[in-house]
């Protein structure tokens, strides 16, 4: 188990970084390089000056300081299990800014595939210090998993979700936290220099099959002009990562336990037009080419997720797999849990 570097609540931090002036004073007890060394405090108190923040007095926060993930070796993977939601997002924005760095090193490119749902609450680290600053994000190329064939501005969009990062509501703790109104910071990609012709959305203006085979045909593309590698092994596209969410009957991406498209093993992206969650019409990536990626990190809060985790990860053996137990990169597969989806293992 290794230590973790100090952890503050949402709030805090939002505020934190919505203050230049509180970002650079280095006078500050709650400067931006406490984040970095460990820590192993339960509870800290920090009391800031009169001056703080827009003149409403003396405030006093409390940040929680807690252990980083513990790390268990399955034969499905590496597993990482967070005492919080908060420690498990600032391993996750490690974890992605360092393969970031690695691939754009190596290749000089960077080909990220996100899910929906509440992943993307779960990236909101990598738009704050120290990784906002840090990342390269020209060498970024953002693709979708799934997607729902909705217009772009539609609420069910997770292209709109990861835009506005409104999608899914952070955590706001009053009780460590004393000053109203703040709103607390999600993932967007707004918020970062992403070049807009590398981020691949679906076409919204097409049918479910159209804008699957629309996006497969972008996919091969992208392969000719080597922005996207291949698999030897499977012939399918190799993304360098993928940020799956699993939803708590077990899919992941657009797979839902029991639809045939789990089986399809042609199609690099396939349209579902009955799906069980709605919206019922979506695009998905397939599971060869989900399991050709050279990374997958598998990204999964809540305890009404526990059963399915369980299914994959602990002893019980079942024929029917769910979809999260078909997830078996050729590359490296690591689970990201906090302690209530962990709860049964
Ligand atoms: O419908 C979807 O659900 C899953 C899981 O969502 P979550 O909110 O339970 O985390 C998501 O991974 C997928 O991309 C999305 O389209």
């Amino acid at each position: 188990m290794a230590s973790s570097p100090l952890q503050f609540s949402t709030p805090f931090r939002t505020l934190l970084l919505s203050s230049p002036s509180l970002r650079k004073s280095p006078r500050l007890p709650f400067h931006p390089s406490l984040f970095s060394p460990p820590l192993t405090q339960k509870t800290l108190t920090f009391s800031t000056g009169t001056r703080a923040v827009s003149g409403s007095g003396k405030f006093c926060w409390r940040a929680k300081a807690s252990m980083a993930g513990t790390t268990m070796e399955k034969g499905k993977g590496k597993v990482e299990v967070f005492d919080s939601e908060e420690n498990l997002s600032v391993s996750l924005a490690k974890y992605t800014a360092d393969l970031a760095a690695k691939f754009s090193k190596e290749k000089g490119s960077f080909t990220v595939v996100l899910s929906g749902g509440s992943l993307i609450k779960s990236l909101r680290k990598l738009v704050e210090p120290p990784y906002v600053d840090a990342i390269d994000w020209s060498t970024w190329h953002v693709f979708w998993v799934d997607e729902r064939v909705v217009p772009k501005d539609h609420d069910d969009s997770n292209y709109k979700l990861a835009f506005d990062g409104k999608g899914v509501k952070c955590n706001l703790t009053p009780t460590t936290f004393t000053v109203q109104g703040a709103v607390a910071l999600c993932f967007s990609l707004w918020q970062v220099p992403i070049l807009p012709g590398n981020v691949y959305a679906i076409n919204d203006a097409l049918s479910a099959e159209g804008a699957a085979d629309d996006y497969e045909t972008c996919l091969k593309h992208l392969v000719k002009s080597n922005v996207l590698s291949v698999s030897t092994a499977t012939g399918f596209p190799k993304f360098d990562l993928m940020l799956l969410g699993m939803g708590p009957d077990g899919h992941v991406a657009s797979l839902f336990p029991g639809h045939p498209l789990v089986k399809e093993n042609e199609k690099w992206v396939t349209f579902i037009k009955d799906s069980p969650k709605p919206p019922p019409e979506r695009i998905t990536f397939t599971f060869p080419v989900i399991n050709s990626s050279a990374h997958i990190a598998l990204v999964i809060c809540g305890a009404g997720k526990a059963g399915p985790v369980h299914s994959a990860l602990g002893n019980s053996q079942n024929s029917d797999p769910l979809p999260v137990q078909m997830v078996s990169p050729e590359g490296e597969l690591v689970w990201f849990l906090d302690k209530d989806a962990a709860s049964k293992l």
